[in-house]
């Protein structure tokens, strides 16, 4: 039997010790000290004791509500338990047993005595009830959040279906706009191929079988493997956001008001309503993307853009038929159709550099601007010593700035003159090589040429290439003619050489303004800035004002203490200090200013030249200069120049090619005719005029022939700017190159062909511009000697003493010998001598003696040309571009 001590009972029960004793005695238990022992038996008569008493108190009535009483033991033992491993020890373990007895009594009354404590045994009862309460309370609002939950989740679960239908119809939707696409596209297709016939084979290859490929998967429902798989996740995803399976972190408001239930001690809440409005859902359709496609794409850019695995693609590309690598570049067709296979939008973009956006941005914005009238820009250009600076020197000496004294203390390449009636700005750099060079850069600056033809010469071989050089640029000419204050002044004389070129003085019923002036005296130089203004105000030059300003290079220099200076002529805008500018490929902050008095300015505007300091390097002439908005798009433009400067150069020098005319026809399609633009040069006036004569007559439905420029003598550098700048080929007609030419020549890889039959010239041309095929005889000179002296022998005849200056002299071969690069004579070797001895070759930098064949009058300056004929096979072929 159970045996406890009077000290455990009372804790128990919360009696006190001796009124637990005193209440035992009164039942008939004995015990007089906590230690006592007392049995169950005693304690059963200890409580039948207490109901009695408490009965008696209360009149029966609370007997009477009593049906039951619990009783509560708690017994504490402890436990010995074997860890095994080999441990002896084994470890001690604390077992509490809690046992509660409850007494059901009925209704029964009771007669014994009720006393005080027994209200503790009521107090215990009441907590009991009051948690069963509690416990009922919370399973109903449990019960009640339940429901609620399950009517919200009956909600969602009709959105999600409403959902599923707009996608399903939106799908239906996309998938007949695609196939109408790809039908349209199908059809366009066929009809370029049709149109273009064969094209890029490559490309055409794969791309059909792209195209094949995406019309067997649009037979099969327009539904593809990757699309099936999508459809599952996307149910997956909906099935998910039902389950509410992610893990849903709830806002900080939420968590505090979830504490703040559950209360100290509380019972712990089930999260269970979850708060869908800030839940992340995946998205349960995919997303369509706009993806901007440029030229040419990598696999791995392309799924970048898309936000989906290289790998993805790749699968894809497999599919459609193309074997690629995730490094690999793909066109913008074929990335087109990767791109709407997978479900996005291509938008197909040009190549476009940020200085053509930049470009395309600045003229958008001139466009929107009103022009306001600008000083025209003039060029100075005639014959050598004909006056060019001295005009430009009295001009600037006593118009720069009129009235100022010191006038013009620096040079910057261009100056800026204010007149009674308006302002002229010159450039600096007389003569028409600059102004080509400027041209061949694609720097169109001048505004208007003037002429200067001198009284007492008239007009003279430069003055021609002048006028040809205005010509071909389109750039309208005044003519000063210079020296009048010289007694054999020859006005009339000069009038009629002008009319021979083709500019018919006003007084002759023309419209060439021609003014006579005189550098000494001062003489009508007045009235040349009349002409000058007066063509200004015929042409209407004008530049927009409020806009980025944008000009040109005129030139530049490094200079100690200042840095990169470059004299920038503004164009539109106005260029101002602190302004972000990109020249060239370099860039910078103008930090100062100068105008051509060497003064400070704080802008500039249209047809104005500054000086400006700060840019990163020396810009060329002719570079374009632009403002920009800030130094990182100057960066990145100006990196972007850099390395299309050697491109461009290139593509300058890729001068206009004979062999080239035909096929290039075809870039601006069948309809537009082509101008094959000639420069001819010839021995002598009369062969000449039948050479361009005969070039103009070739008929041709496609290419429009173009004369620019024709002349008597040997080709000069000069020349050669000329064909560069207006992509022109050369025909020399018994005429050659000089060296500086030569250099030029094959610097810029200008196309010259040398005849000397009219004949075989003409059909050269014709055949290149019909796009003829055949063979075509063509000439290499592979030596050149100069004469430096002659010697005669009874024996050999004229002998000559020569230099091999360039390739070799070889026996065998016809020569042609030449008289200020003009050919003189035409045959072939009698003697090649090396220090006495027959020799049959004679290479660079090595003298010879040279005997010409039935040619006795050869001199010392003469040269000798070996040239070799050879047959080549035209390039243009017929069957690809008919
Ligand atoms: N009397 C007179 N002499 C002039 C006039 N203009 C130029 N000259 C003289 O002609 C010569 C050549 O003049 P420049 O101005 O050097 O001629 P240019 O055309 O610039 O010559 P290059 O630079 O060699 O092409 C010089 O001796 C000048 O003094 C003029 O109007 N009257």
């Amino acid at each position: 039997m159970a045996q406890t001590t009077v000290k455990q009972l009372a804790s128990e029960t919360g009696i006190p010790v001796e009124r637990l004793v005193s209440r035992l005695a009164e039942a008939g238990v004995e015990a007089r000290s906590a230690e006592d022992q007392i049995s169950d038996e005693d304690k059963l008569k200890l409580l039948s004791h207490l109901r009695n008493a408490e009965s008696a108190r209360s009149g029966g009535k609370l007997g009477a509500k009593r049906s039951s009483v619990s009783l509560r033991r708690r017994s504490t033992s402890e436990l010995k338990v074997n860890t095994g491993r080999g441990s002896t020890s084994g470890r001690t373990v604390n077992v509490e047993v809690r046992k509660r007895r409850t007494f059901d009594k009925g209704n029964e009354q009771t007669d014994e005595e009720p006393v005080a404590e027994e209200v503790s045994e009521a107090r215990t009862e009441q907590l009991e009830q009051e948690r069963a309460e509690a416990e009922a309370a919370e399973n109903a609002k449990r019960e009640e959040e339940q429901r609620k939950a399950a009517a919200e989740q009956a909600q969602r679960d009709e959105e999600e279906r409403q959902r599923a239908e707009n996608e399903a119809k939106r799908q239906a939707d996309i998938a007949a706009q695609k196939e109408a696409e790809d039908k349209a596209r199908r059809e366009a297709m066929e009809r370029e191929r049709a149109k273009h016939g064969k094209q890029a084979v490559q490309t055409d290859t794969t791309r059909s079988r792209v195209q094949e490929n995406l019309r067997r998967a649009a037979e099969s429902h327009g539904r593809t493997d990757d699309d099936i798989k999508r459809e599952k996740e996307r149910e997956q995803g909906e099935k998910a956001a039902k389950r509410k399976e992610l893990h849903v972190a709830e806002g900080k408001q939420g968590r505090r008001k979830d504490k703040k239930k559950r209360g100290g001690g509380g019972r712990r809440q089930k999260n269970v309503n979850v708060a869908t409005e800030h839940t992340f859902e995946r998205p349960t359709a995919p997303v369509i993307r706009d993806i901007e496609i440029p030229e040419l794409i990598t696999v791995a850019d392309l799924a970048q853009k898309m936000a989906v695995k290289g790998g993805e693609v790749l699968k894809r590309m497999m599919k459609l038929g193309v074997m690629a690598t995730i490094n690999q570049t793909v066109d913008q067709d074929t990335a087109t159709i990767i791109v709407e296979e997978m479900g996005h939008n291509p938008k197909p973009v040009a190549a476009e550099s940020a200085e053509e956006a930049l470009e395309q941005e600045v003229h958008a914005e001139e466009e929107q601007v009103e022009g306001v009238t600008r000083a025209p820009v003039v060029t100075i250009m005639g014959h050598v010593d004909h006056g060019k600076t001295s005009l430009l020197d009295y001009i600037r000496r006593t118009k720069v700035q009129a009235g100022e004294a010191g006038g013009i203390t620096q040079h910057i390449g261009a100056y800026h003159v204010i007149h009674d009636k308006g302002a002229v700005t010159f450039i600096d750099t007389p003569g028409h090589a600059a102004f080509t060079r400027m041209r061949a850069r694609g720097a169109e600056i001048t505004d208007i040429a003037i002429l200067i033809v001198a009284a007492d010469d008239g007009v003279m071989p430069q003055t021609k290439e002048s006028i040809q050089h205005a010509k071909a640029a389109g750039v309208p000419i005044v003519v000063a003619v210079t020296k009048m204050d010289v007694p054999s002044a020859d006005l009339e004389k000069v009038r009629a050489g002008l009319a021979a070129e083709d500019l018919i003085p006003e007084s002759w019923g023309g419209d060439i303004q021609v003014v006579p002036v005189s550098s000494k005296t001062g003489e009508g130089v007045d009235d040349l800035l009349d002409a000058l203004l007066l063509q200004a105000e015929v042409s209407e030059f004008k530049a927009p004002i409020d806009v980025p300003a944008r000009g040109v290079v005129i030139e530049s220099s490094l200079e100690k203490g200042r840095g990169p200076v470059a004299t920038i002529l503004v164009k539109a805008g106005r260029l101002k200090r602190g302004d972000t500018i990109l020249a060239g490929p370099h860039h910078g902050r103008v930090r100062a200013m100068f105008n051509e008095l060497g003064e400070q300015v704080k802008e500039a505007g249209p047809s104005i030249p500054v000086e400006v300091l700060g840019l990163s390097g020396t810009p060329e002439a002719g570079d374009s200069a632009f403002v920009v908005a800030n130094e990182r798009k100057a960066k990145e433009i100006a990196a972007q120049r850099e390395e299309q400067q050697r491109d461009t150069k290139l593509a300058q020098q890729q001068a206009a090619r004979l062999e080239e005319v035909f096929s290039a026809m075809g870039e601006n399609g069948p309809a537009e005719t082509k101008d094959l633009n000639l420069l001819v040069k010839g021995d002598v006036q009369g062969s000449v005029e039948a050479l361009v004569e005969s070039l103009r007559k070739i008929p041709s439905q496609e290419v429009k022939i173009r004369i620019i420029s024709s002349g008597v003598g040997g080709i000069s550098e000069s020349d050669v700017e000329l064909a560069m700048a207006s992509q022109a080929i050369i025909i020399g007609f018994n005429v050659r190159a000089d060296n500086k030419a030569r250099k030029s020549i094959s610097e810029s890889g200008t196309d010259v062909r040398y005849y000397s039959v009219i004949y075989e010239a003409i059909e050269d041309v014709t055949n290149a511009v019909n796009g003829l095929l055949g063979t075509e005889l063509r000439e290499e000179i592979i030596g050149l000697a100069e004469v430096r002296d002659v010697f005669r022998s009874s024996k050999l005849g004229a002998v000559a003493g020569c230099l091999v200056a360039d390739g070799a002299v070889v026996r065998g071969q016809p020569i042609r010998v030449l008289r200020d690069n003009v050919v003189v004579y035409e045959g072939e070797l009698e003697s090649l001598r090396r220090h006495r001895d027959d020799v049959n070759r004679v290479p660079a930098g090595t003298e010879c003696g040279i005997g010409v064949k039935n040619y006795n009058d050869i001199k010392p300056g003469d040269q000798i040309e070996v040239y070799e004929r050879t047959e080549i096979q035209r390039k243009v072929d017929v069957a690809e571009t008919a």
